[in-house]
């Protein structure tokens, strides 16, 4: 069993945090937020949140361990979390989806002593889209592509997802549409455009607990590999490589066995 420390408990990370809770493989320890009431805990549990300064996080590590941090505040808290992390060898799973050139420079030298893995987003069905679209983008590169994302009305920034498959599949940041609508908890979508065809890929996260179940899956995905940067798809494609070569395992024409 995985233990876990949370930081971020706003709307995403209260989410993770029921979803951190319900997974037989992992524990969850403790929470971290910006601030927190002394003696206050996840509720109908005995689960601390505090609030931690970047001097305090070594001495919290110290007196109660864990195997990996999961990250759903803000960009900065890696530089206040960074060196007890690397210095206790703790994995790091962040779904931050706003961090610039620095922060990530940062994470990867946090790759150096421990698994760190950072994705814009931390969903499996995403992943797996992204994944789709670059498939297509190869075997048509020249399919007009746009990028749709929806989120709720207050979410200050592009979408870092969205973003990311701009950069995945080489187009401008300009083909990126964003709404911002009410509750939207976050859908994106990227439709290729051919002369007599239209393909549309389409993910829709309908409740938070989606990025809990991805960062689970994340954390699971990362323990075995050896300390390094990884990103959501460097996970995704180490189990396709694996179950690929499961397949290929089987017999080569099934019903000859028969
Ligand atoms: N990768 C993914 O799939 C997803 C990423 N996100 C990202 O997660 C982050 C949080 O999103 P929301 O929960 O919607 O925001 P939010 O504003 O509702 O919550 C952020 C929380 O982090 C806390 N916080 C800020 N600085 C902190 C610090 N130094 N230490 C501890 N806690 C701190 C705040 O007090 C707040 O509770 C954003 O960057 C968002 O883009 C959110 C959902 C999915
Ligand atoms: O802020 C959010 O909530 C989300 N942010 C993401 C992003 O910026 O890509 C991912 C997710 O859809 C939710």
């Amino acid at each position: 069993m995985f233990k876990v420390g949370l930081v971020g408990y706003g709307k995403a990370g209260q989410a993770v945090a029921q979803e951190l809770q319900s997974d037989p493989r992992l524990a969850l320890c403790w929470v971290v937020r910006h601030s927190a009431q002394p003696g206050a805990t996840v509720p109908e549990t005995s689960i601390p949140i505090v609030s931690l300064e970047a001097q305090d996080w070594s001495a919290w590590m110290d007196a109660h361990p864990v195997d990996a941090l999961v990250d759903f505040s803000q960009a900065h808290s890696l530089h206040a979390y960074g060196e007890a992390l690397r210095q206790h060898r703790v994995m790091l799973v962040s779904a931050i989806s706003a961090y610039s050139p620095q922060d990530l420079d940062y994470a990867r030298t946090l790759g150096k002593d421990t698994q760190v893995m950072c994705s814009p987003n931390i969903t499996v069905g995403i992943n797996f889209l992204i994944m789709a679209a670059r498939l297509l983008r190869k075997i048509a590169p020249h399919a007009d592509v746009e990028i749709l994302e929806q989120h709720f009305r207050d979410k200050p920034e592009v979408s870092g997802t969205a973003r990311k498959i701009a950069q995945t599949l080489q187009v401008q940041d300009e083909r990126i549409t964003s709404l911002r609508l009410g509750g939207i908890v976050g859908q994106h979508e990227v439709i290729f455009g051919f002369p007599y065809q239209t393909v549309r890929l389409v993910h829709n996260s309908i409740e938070r607990r989606a990025f809990g179940t991805g960062a689970a899956f994340a954390i699971t995905q990362l323990a075995p590999c050896a300390p390094g940067f990884y990103t959501f798809d460097d996970l995704m494609m180490r189990l396709v490589r694996q179950e690929l070569l499961a397949d290929d395992q089987l017999p080569a024409d099934p019903v000859a066995t028969v």
